[in-house]
């Protein structure tokens, strides 16, 4: 019996009787009347100091949780990016980041201005066309100052196709591409070869590695010369390979300074290709060799389907182009501007490889990209106008695969040409060109 004063509450034995009780599934009011109320104070006090306890350990636990849920977020955030920027944005380029995007040589203010200039040369109207041809050089050298950063980062050095060849990387596949050229013109060491609108060297440095020959590169676009030049010397072939700025209608390069010639995916940008063909002809030396790489319509293309006429329309639009020409052009141009004519086939056919599925397999990609040039420009990271250009591209790559797999498009139309070699005159004795 408690009595007041007497008996101190002895919790401790209350909560042991009550825990015994509980044991052998008793009420307090079964141990000790009046012991119900006084246990029942005390084990409240008890059960909400311990419940207290663990509702402060759990939110304890809940916070820490919390921390390690945002680090653990963070920190695969930040991996997430760095992937999808540094590694990701440049698996195929080394030396091209999304974040170092520019536009060649344009300030940034005028990005945008430029790509509207750019656009406005397909909308002149026919009877200027002549007018205008003179102008394609300018539009051509706005045309790379806009696209070359984004070619490098989401393709790579080399600014051309290659048929895809099973098991070997895209990387593969372009060197054997251009060392191909190298074969053909039989180029080797002292020789000084001329590379016909050469874009940041990725050919140059192929044929001059595979080769040996000095070789000397021409591209109307000031921003890419210094780009081609810090990558020959980033590869230690800057004692082999030389870029110039200038125009290949009209090179600055004196008659028959050189003992071959080639041109990948470039000539195609000259309104007249005879005028670049004849340029070519003449600083050629006599009885040296010259191999193209044409973009072409092929004997596929049918002018009055209206699915063919969108596909090569939107192949122009989107790569500068003055007009593409058809496949069985090419020749009678080369013989024309005094060259002979040693071989010519389209290396797109079968066996090869389609060219156009390194194009297809990206849309994973483009869409990436796209995010991150979003990305880029809203940050002011990248000029604004880039997302336009990207965009322009994104449909280019839409029209080029068009024209591939329908096969009214080739890219790679080789024609092999020798300029005729000297010849002595039966009159005077004097070296002339043979006649073939
Ligand atoms: C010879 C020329 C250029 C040929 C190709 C090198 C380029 C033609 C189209 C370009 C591209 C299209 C899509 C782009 C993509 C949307 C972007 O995310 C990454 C770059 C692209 C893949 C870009 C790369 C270069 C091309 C394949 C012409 C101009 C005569
Ligand atoms: C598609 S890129 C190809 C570049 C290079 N051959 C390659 O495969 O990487 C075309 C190149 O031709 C050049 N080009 C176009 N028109 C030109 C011109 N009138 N004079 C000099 N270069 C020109 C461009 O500047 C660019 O470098």
């Amino acid at each position: 019996m408690y009595i007041a004063g007497k008996n101190k509450p002895n919790l401790r034995a209350v909560l042991r009787r009550a825990n015994f009780a509980r044991s052998l599934g008793a009420t307090s009011a079964w141990l000790e009347p009046g012991a119900g109320a006084r246990r029942a104070g005390g084990e409240e006090l008890l059960v909400s100091a311990r419940s207290v306890g663990r509702v402060r350990r759990k939110e304890e636990a809940a916070a820490m949780e919390t921390v390690a849920v945002v680090w653990t977020a963070a920190v695969a955030a930040a991996g997430l990016i760095y992937w999808f920027v540094w590694v990701m944005g440049s698996a195929e380029v080394k030396g091209k980041r999304a974040v170092d995007l520019k536009m060649g040589s344009i300030t940034r203010d005028k990005v945008q201005d430029k790509y509207k200039q750019y656009w406005s040369f397909f909308r002149r109207p026919k009877e200027t066309a002549v007018a205008s041809s003179e102008n394609v050089p300018a539009f051509v050298d706005t045309f790379y100052n806009l696209v070359t950063d984004i070619y490098e980062w989401g393709w790579g050095q080399s600014f051309h196709f290659s048929p895809s060849i099973p098991g070997r990387s895209h990387r593969d596949a372009t060197r054997i591409h251009e060392e191909r050229v190298a074969d053909l013109i039989g180029a080797r060491p002292g020789q000084r070869v001329l590379d016909v609108g050469c874009g940041v060297g990725g050919p140059m440095r192929a044929i001059a590695a595979r080769s040996g020959a000095d070789v000397v590169g021409i591209t109307i676009n000031e921003y890419q010369v210094g780009r081609a030049r810090a990558h020959n010397k980033k590869s230690g072939l800057d004692a082999l390979c030389e870029v110039v700025c200038g125009n290949f209608l009209q090179m600055p390069f004196p008659d028959a300074s050189f003992d071959g010639a080639y041109s990948i995916e470039a000539t195609c940008h000259a309104p007249r290709l005879e005028d670049v063909y004849a340029e070519i002809h003449r600083v050629l030396k006599p009885g040296s060799l010259y191999v193209s790489y044409e973009w072409v319509t092929t004997a596929l293309y049918r002018a009055d389907d209206p699915d063919h006429v969108d596909a090569i329309h939107g192949i122009e639009r989107g790569d500068a182009l003055p007009g593409l020409r058809a496949h069985d052009e090419i020749a009678a141009i080369a013989r024309k501007v005094g060259f002979e004519v040693l071989d010519q086939r389209d290396l797109a056919r079968p066996p090869a490889g389609p060219w156009w599925t390194r194009l297809k397999m990206g849309r994973i990609a483009y869409w990436r990209n796209h995010l991150l040039v979003s990305a880029l420009a809203f940050l002011r990271i990248a000029p604004k106008g880039v997302v336009e250009v990207h965009e322009m591209l994104y449909e280019t790559a839409r029209h080029l695969t068009r024209g591939g797999e329908t096969g009214i498009f080739t890219p790679m139309h080789m024609i092999l040409c020798r300029k005729p070699p000297l010849t002595p005159n039966a009159e005077d004795g004097n070296p002339q060109e043979s006649s073939s």
